[in-house]
């Protein structure tokens, strides 16, 4: 049986003048699989998230999205073919409250990007629905709080919620868990558990344990190119991996 790939890239390359940070990548991403991004410092992981996200345009290779070739499509295009970047695009409004932040983001999905001039009363009938997410990231009882006022944890939890409110067929999470402390990071690696029930993950992240745990499939990058790929098990015994990680100076992939 062939594979179903929802994402894959061919050949994909960026360079920085004379600096090539990807190179050639060939990613095949399975539809509803968690697939992490790890790599060393420098790898070209996060060079590789902009060129998905279309943050950056590479400079060779292609990206191809439910069969669609999105190479040369915008951002806000590719969200609305059902792909789209969490923690960044997704940026909440720190006054307001955490169920407002929602109700905005299912305006944005309903086209109208912030279109601030509609009636309460419309805005209104998307509380039930803003609501739901808000319970479905464990913010139920922060509905009524400032954005702002939330722990850094619960600010992801919003993010996610938000990007949750465009109802994304696939969602692409840039590290996480980056900064976050110990309790927060099981309540997002559980949230993340969560939402990719009936969606694909595709993350660049470098808590290995956190790796470990939610990825069916990960790609090791190294100096922009793929090194290994494989679950963890797999990957973290290649001696290549390891090696890659150990000459970066981070330890190893254990
Ligand atoms: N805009 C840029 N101009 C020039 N070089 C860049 C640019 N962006 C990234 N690079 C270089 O490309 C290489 C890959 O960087 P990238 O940030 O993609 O790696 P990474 O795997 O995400 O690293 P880290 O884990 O440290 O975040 C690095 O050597 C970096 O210095």
């Amino acid at each position: 049986m062939s594979e179903d790939i929802i994402l894959s890239t061919s050949g994909l390359t960026k360079e920085f003048g004379g600096f090539t940070a990807v190179n050639g990548v060939d990613l095949k991403v399975r539809r509803g699989s968690i697939h992490a991004l790890i790599g060393p410092n420098g790898a070209g992981k996060t060079t590789c998230f902009n060129l998905l996200t279309k943050f950056l345009p590479p400079t060779r290779g292609a990206i191809v999205y439910n069969g669609k070739d999105i190479t040369r499509r915008r951002p806000a295009e590719i969200a609305r073919l059902g792909l789209v970047r969490s923690f960044q695009i997704s940026a909440v409004f720190p006054q307001l409250s955490v169920l407002k932040n929602v109700r905005i983001a299912l305006q944005r999905k309903r086209g109208d990007s912030f279109d601030f001039w509609r009636s309460e009363d419309v805005l209104s009938s998307l509380d039930g629905e803003a609501m739901r997410l808000v319970e479905a990231v464990g913010l139920a009882q922060f509905a009524e709080l400032p954005a702002v006022e939330l722990s850094y944890g619960r600010k992801r939890a919003l993010e996610i919620a938000t990007t949750l409110a465009l109802d994304p067929e696939m969602m692409l999470l840039d590290e996480p868990m980056a900064g976050m402390g110990r309790e927060d990071v099981e309540r997002i690696e559980a949230l993340i558990r969560k939402v990719s029930q009936n969606r694909t993950i595709l993350m660049v992240e470098h808590n290995l344990s956190v790796v470990a745990s939610l990825s069916d499939r990960i790609t090791v990058l190294a100096r922009g190119q793929i090194l290994a790929e494989g679950d963890y098990a797999t990957v973290s015994k290649d001696p290549r991996v390891i090696e890659a990680y150990i000459g970066s100076g981070v330890g190893n992939a254990h």
